[in-house]
């Protein structure tokens, strides 16, 4: 299995304190890979690190081998790397379809937008009953599924980055949620998913690393932390 992202080392901050200490991970094709943890540990600011939006960090960030942790925000997307971040970021007075096409504004040309278009409306049949239907108009699940949608809209996919994608969703609409991000580990894509619960991701995720005060304090498949009652206990409070 080909390794896809690779972080070595990254430390970051917003301010005086360090949000994240010298944390590493890999993140390969055709895998869910999760980083799970408590709120305020710093899960959210391990993706902002790779997609660049981390003004104040240190460290190696590795796309197929390159370095792109000097890179704009702008041009890290364009090597193929989707940020879906918390919560739904939708334009609601815009309908379905043009929400969509906002995320493949990017793209070369009409011809792979078409391309990605039919593949997200393959991967949400949903979306496709309501394409000309405004956002506003959307359920919760549904809007997270034009979130993620519109991430896929881009014309390079080399990593999907998923924050929280299953937060204050129902479990038969996380199901849903979580079945397309299957599909897309099966088509190749490799995904990184930031959760707060282990279970939510136990099924889907071959690897989970798990992150406290900014450090990750264990990594492994999820059975073993699903078993473990002392990592449950000190650092997931359960
Ligand atoms: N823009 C910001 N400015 C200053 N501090 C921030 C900012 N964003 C996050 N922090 C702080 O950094 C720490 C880590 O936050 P982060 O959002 O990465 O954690 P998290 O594990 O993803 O939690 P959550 O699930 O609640 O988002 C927290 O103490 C948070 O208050």
């Amino acid at each position: 299995m080909s390794t896809q992202l690779e972080i070595e080392d990254i430390s970051a901050n917003y301010g005086r304190e360090p949000v994240l200490t010298g944390v590493s991970l890999s993140v390969d094709a055709a895998q869910v890979t999760g980083i799970v943890g408590p709120n305020g540990n710093g899960k959210t600011t391990c993706l902002r690190a790779i997609s660049g939006l981390m003004p104040r960090m240190s460290g190696v960030v590795r796309l197929n081998g390159e370095r792109i942790d000097r890179l704009a925000p702008e041009q890290i997307a364009r090597r193929g790397i989707i940020h879906v971040p918390q919560g739904d970021l939708v334009y609601k007075k815009m309908t379905v379809r043009d929400n969509l096409l906002v995320g493949g504004t990017m793209n070369p040309n009409r011809a792979v937008t078409a391309d990605r278009l039919e593949h997200v409306l393959t991967l949400f049949p949903r979306l496709r009953e309501r394409l000309t239907q405004t956002a506003s108009s959307l359920s919760g699940g549904e809007r997270r599924m034009l979130g993620i949608g519109r991430g896929l809209m881009a014309a390079k996919m080399q990593l999907l980055m998923l924050d929280e994608p299953s937060l204050g969703l129902a479990p038969l609409v996380i199901d849903q949620i979580y079945e397309a991000i299957n599909n897309l580990s099966q088509e190749g894509l490799a995904i990184l998913i930031v959760e707060e619960s282990v279970e939510r991701i136990a099924a889907t995720a071959r690897h989970l690393s798990l992150l406290s005060h900014g450090e990750f304090v264990w990594s492994g498949p999820p059975a073993e932390l699903l078993a473990s009652d002392a990592l449950a206990e000190t650092y997931l409070g359960v």
